[in-house]
């Protein structure tokens, strides 16, 4: 079954980039992943006063629209590392707070899909055909705590040590 996720209200709501999940990267405090994500889009670039304006900014909503404005002072990277600092500060959000991180792990396998109606690259647009680029990187999230906490990695429960490395190396 897969799960679809937007709004912070509504079910598997902590799964946006909206929620209320501080988190801290490189020494710096950002209330949400989306302060951190928008911020990021100025960080070398034109007009990095935009940085501390997002990293202000009352809501997420407020840092989005911050973060949307002027696009020709983003960094000229942008969609080289959006990606990247995407997944870092999701995979930050998730280690940072056990609660959602065991909502996530409580997923199993379903697929997740940001069911934005407006955004056909994190999301999955209105007709359900987009990138679902922030699905992706929260299933990959997810494996990643999976491996970095081995008492939620099921598959190799019952093998031993000596034979998990055997595996890896043959
Ligand atoms: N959840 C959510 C949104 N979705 C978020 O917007 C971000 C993409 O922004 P941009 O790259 O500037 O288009 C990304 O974090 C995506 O998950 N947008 C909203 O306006 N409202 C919302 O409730």
């Amino acid at each position: 079954m897969t799960i679809y996720f937007y709004k912070v209200d509504a079910p598997f709501g902590c799964f946006s980039n909206f929620s209320l999940h501080p988190i801290w990267i490189d020494g710096v405090y950002w209330q949400t992943v989306e302060h951190y994500y928008q911020a990021h889009k100025f960080v070398g670039g034109k007009n990095e006063s935009a940085i501390a304006k997002i990293r202000k900014a009352k809501t997420p909503a407020e840092a989005a629209q911050i973060g949307r404005a002027c696009p020709h002072q983003w960094r000229s990277d942008w969609d080289l590392v959006k990606l990247y600092i995407m997944w870092e500060g999701v995979l930050t959000k998730f280690m940072s707070h056990a609660d959602i991180q065991a909502i996530l792990l409580s997923t199993g396998e379903e697929i997740l899909v940001e069911d934005s109606p407006v955004d056909y690259y994190w999301g999955c647009g209105e007709d359900r055909s987009g990138l679902n680029k922030l699905g992706q990187i929260i299933m990959n999230v997810r494996q990643e705590i999976r491996w970095r906490k081995p008492e939620h990695t099921w598959q190799l429960k019952s093998s031993s040590v000596d034979e998990q490395l055997t595996e890896l190396v043959l």
